[in-house]
């Protein structure tokens, strides 16, 4: 499978880089592909060289203004002119994702493929790890979309929720 794996570009705390290496290794050992923004930096970093250190494949979807800090052995790298059509090749390439914890560049991007799942434009697993209860603000705001009518669709259909790596590569093989 290629998973998807939105998250920061930022240096984070061990809490935050172990559970995301946890789960970039079982990426790898269970061969599937990481498909991901492409950068060398902060947990996008981590969850490469987890994934490349396991065994698996990256493919890389980096950006115009962003090619300087690029991953140097990826398996395969495309480099976009906007971020627009950035978000469109991690859509094409991917058969599942996962939303890491992260900042606006991340929800960003997890909002558009749920958008676009929302309206049937794809159908694919979407899985929110939420390690350290990142998210639990997100979750509940979620909910309440859902209580008060702000979905057209159950929230389960939109996106499953996972507390650990282990537990989100269960929902994706599921
Ligand atoms: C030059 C520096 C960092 C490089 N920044 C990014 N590189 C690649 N992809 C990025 C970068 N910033 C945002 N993205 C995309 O959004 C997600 C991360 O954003 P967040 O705001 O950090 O959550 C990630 O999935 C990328 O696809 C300086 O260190």
């Amino acid at each position: 499978m290629n998973i998807c794996v939105f998250c920061s570009a930022a240096e984070l705390a061990d809490v935050y880089t172990e559970s995301a290496r946890e789960f970039a290794e079982l990426i790898g050992s269970r061969g599937h592909s990481l498909v991901w923004g492409g950068s060398d930096v902060g947990l996008m970093k981590v969850v490469a060289d987890g994934v490349q250190g396991a065994g698996g494949r990256l493919v890389g979807i980096s950006v115009d203004f962003l090619q300087n800090v690029a991953r140097e052995n990826a398996d395969e790298m495309v480099v976009t002119a906007t971020l627009a059509e950035r978000k469109a090749q991690l859509l094409e390439r991917a058969d599942a994702f996962v939303i890491m914890v992260g900042g606006t560049g991340t929800l960003d991007e997890a909002t558009e493929i749920l958008e676009l799942k929302k309206h049937g434009l794809h159908a694919k697993p979407v899985v929110l790890l939420n390690t350290a209860g990142y998210y639990d603000g997100l979750r509940q705001q979620l909910a309440r979309m859902q209580a008060e009518g702000f979905l057209p669709l159950p929230l389960s259909e939109l996106v499953a929720f996972a507390d650990d790596g282990p537990d989100a590569l269960r929902l994706l093989e599921a």
